[in-house]
């Protein structure tokens, strides 16, 4: 496919917008689909703190669905960034929870709640 400036330049903007971005099908409020609703829940348990976060509705922009799997190489939704680098999707985001690397990864982004990074400082 075909990825034009415009596109791009407004994949990079929404890439940029939070320390943390999920792009998702619904929103996490009304995720669409059990992969995107798995990856707000796992998010949620780490304690990302929502002012660091921004979530983009795919469904609602089919140029996004189609440009962001493009941008990342990546063939799926959901997709998560952190600090503008891509970092995978609901799998990987699941083994990253387990290990203990998702935790480490928002904690170093200063992207969770402040009590949670306090709890993890002390
Ligand atoms: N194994 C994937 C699960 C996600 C997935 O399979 N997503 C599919 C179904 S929601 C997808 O995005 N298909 C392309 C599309 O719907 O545009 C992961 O780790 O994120
Ligand atoms: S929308 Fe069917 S698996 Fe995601």
């Amino acid at each position: 496919m075909f990825l034009s400036t415009e596109i791009r330049k407004a994949i990079q903007d929404a890439i940029e917008s939070a320390p943390v971005v999920l792009f998702m099908k619904g929103t996490p409020e009304f995720p669409k689909c059990g992969f995107s609703r798995a990856t707000i829940g796992l998010l949620g348990n780490q304690g990302v703190d929502p002012v660091k976060f921004a979530a983009y509705n795919v469904l609602e922009d089919p140029e996004l669905r189609e440009g962001i799997k493009e941008f990342s190489e990546w063939p799926t939704i959901p997709q998560l960034y952190v600090n503008k680098e891509f970092v995978g999707g609901c799998d990987v985001i699941t083994s990253m929870a387990r290990s203990g690397e998702l935790a480490d990864l928002l904690e170093e982004a200063h992207a969770l709640v402040p009590e949670e990074q306090e709890a993890k400082d002390n």
